[in-house]
């Protein structure tokens, strides 16, 4: 259940490249062997500015209203601004996001070598524990984009409306291998001449079965819908 944090939560240390699990708290969990006490961990990636941000934005109070005890590391080139809007948003207690700033292609620390963003994961298991939940935000990428699961358990790829109709044809990886596909920005597709339920169709026709989500980040429109499978694929809450 959702604990409100402590009130002097232990100091988080930046994390630094190439601290690993090895160093973490006895709290932190082992991807390898997961123990009851980790927090299950999902990445959220996607092309640049196809509302990853916005998602988590409007998941969280969706999360925390079902009782979910949740944190967040976002990832930016070099730059900590994702991380800055979610704290500065008041949905989420500011000590809860924690930023990795990649220095390099985003799909770098979350697939090649994901140290720095599991050293931050293990550094927020540490401060809140009895957390079950951590998201991690890739930086904007391609299509080509993945999640290394020694990372994450669970991912979610979000393309965009606005990006193209012809993104689902294109059969990225991102598309084609992410547990969960999010078709975002359902409103802008008047407004870009995008047929939506083609663009689904095709997106359905490429993941040999695996979930497509239509969402409006904006308006909150399908984020219950995410929420639900975020609950039943690593939360085993329903
Ligand atoms: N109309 C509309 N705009 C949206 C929606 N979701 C996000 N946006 C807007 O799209 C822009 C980019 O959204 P972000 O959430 O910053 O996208 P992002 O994928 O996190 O971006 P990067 O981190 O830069 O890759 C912002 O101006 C959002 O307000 C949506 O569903 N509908």
């Amino acid at each position: 259940m959702f604990e409100p944090h402590p009130a002097s939560p232990p100091p988080l240390t930046p994390p630094h490249k190439g601290e690993g699990k090895t160093q973490a708290p006895a709290a932190s969990n082992d991807r390898g062997t997961a123990s009851k006490t980790s927090a299950a961990r999902i990445g959220i990636g996607g092309p640049v500015g196809s509302g990853k941000t916005a998602l988590i934005e409007a998941l969280i109070p969706v999360l925390k209203g079902r009782g979910v005890n949740l944190a967040v590391v976002t990832n930016d080139l070099v730059t900590k601004e994702d991380a800055e809007r979610l704290r500065r948003s008041g949905l989420i207690e500011p000590e809860r996001v924690l930023a990795v700033e990649a220095g390099a292609c985003p799909h770098t620390v979350i697939r090649e070598d994901p140290t720095l963003n599991m050293a931050a994961g293990d550094d927020l298991e540490a401060a809140f524990p009895g957390l079950e939940l951590i998201v991690f935000e890739s930086g904007g990428d391609n299509l080509a984009s993945t999640f290394s699961l020694d990372l994450v358990d669970w991912w979610i790829f979000v393309i965009d409306v606005a990006g193209g109709d012809d993104i689902p044809r294109k059969k990225g990886p991102g598309v084609l291998k992410s547990d969960l596909l999010v078709v975002n920005k359902t409103d802008l597709a008047p407004h870009v001449g995008v047929n939506l339920p083609k663009m689904l169709e095709d997106a359905n026709a490429v993941r040999n079965g695996k979930a497509v989500i239509a969402t409006n980040a904006r308006s909150g429109e399908g984020v219950e819908a995410v929420a639900d499978m975020i609950a039943r694929a690593v939360l085993f809450s329903e």
